[in-house]
């Protein structure tokens, strides 16, 4: 059984469905990524999954539990970072993870969960006093604060430093094997091909591809894109009249290339024989932005085909 099913989800505001038939289900374990663009649909899926909406349509399972209908149970299982957590101004980091602990039967420990999320020098300090990083992470320590079997993580490091953001996916991946199953909302590319073993994209409310970040990545057609700096100055005509080669362009002293997958191989033989060496070469693999970019284009022009 899975721990999350979400079947044929639909919300409506007013006149405007922006939930449309969403369906996906999250293994027990599983650190299952939503991505898409702003406005998808993402934060409305995951606050029915949450049970702080009440969809308009579809069903969904959580441990086997309708979230629209559960009580206290409901409430033990699952763990929720909302986007924009807000607490009393006066009240300080430690009294607000000890009442957040009273609330659950098993909670975990918060004085190991503020050292790992590095606020351990902050635990006298205000809420409203602390800076938009530290109330994220104190915002990602309240959901996890009840040991929940599930939890639900919306955009758990926007706001964050890069070193900040390293130490809560870091965290993650601690309790990644412990059996509690992850389902983040990220905007980051790199937090889902880190974390996730699957991901959905959605976009104007529909699932629009699933599968692994790698598999996805994979299935973009993409040009190979190369990078170096001539030992010696080239005519970038020689270089686009290369069978293998779409672009070319020059920024600097730097050559960019694109072209089949094929493109590193045949510049850089093309450059021995003309005795140019390629120095700080960089060759990119499409990458999950890649992927979110022409999935989401491609969706976008078929819903103009469609409407035109
Ligand atoms: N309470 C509400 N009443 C009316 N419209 C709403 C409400 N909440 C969200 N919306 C609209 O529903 C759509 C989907 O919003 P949602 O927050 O689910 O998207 P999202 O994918 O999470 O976006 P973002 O990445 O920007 O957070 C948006 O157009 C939003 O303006």
């Amino acid at each position: 059984m899975s721990m999350i099913d979400v079947r044929d989800l639909r919300k409506v505001y007013g006149n405007r469905t922006v939930v449309d038939g969403v369906s996906f289900a999250v293994d027990e374990g599983e650190i299952f990524g939503i991505l898409g663009p702003n406005g998808a649909g993402k934060t409305t899926t995951v606050e029915c999954i949450g049970g702080l909406r009440v969809p308009d349509g579809g069903t969904i399972s959580v441990a086997g539990m309708d979230p629209s209908k559960e009580g206290r149970e409901f409430r033990e299982t699952l763990g929720f970072q909302l986007q924009e957590s807000r607490l009393p101004d006066k009240q300080t980091v430690a009294q607000a993870l000890e009442l957040y602990s009273s609330f659950y039967s098993h909670p975990r420990d918060w004085r190991e969960l503020l050292e790992r999320l590095g606020l351990v020098e902050q635990q006298k300090t205000y809420f409203g006093k602390l800076s938009g990083g530290q109330k994220q992470r104190l915002s990602v320590a309240l959901a996890l604060i009840g040991n929940p079997r599930v939890a639900i993580l919306d955009e758990l490091t926007t706001g964050l430093d890069p070193a900040a953001r390293r130490e809560v996916w870091g965290l993650l991946e601690d309790l990644k094997g412990t059996g509690v199953t992850l389902l983040l909302v990220s905007h980051f590319m790199e937090e889902a091909e880190r974390l996730c073993d699957r991901v959905v994209v959605i976009d104007r409310g529909r699932v629009i591809a699933a599968d692994t970040p790698e598999g996805l990545a994979a299935g973009v057609v993409a040009d190979q894109r190369m990078s170096f700096v001539p030992s010696a100055p080239v005519d970038p005509a020689f270089l686009q009249g290369l069978p293998d080669v779409h672009t070319v362009n020059v920024n600097g002293d730097r050559v960019v290339v694109t072209g089949t997958d094929n493109v590193a191989a045949a510049v850089i033989i093309a450059l021995h024989e003309r005795q140019v060496a390629a120095a700080r070469l960089r060759v990119d693999q499409p990458s999950l932005d890649d992927a979110f970019v022409a999935l989401t284009r491609e969706d976008e022009n078929r819903t103009n085909e469609v409407t035109a």
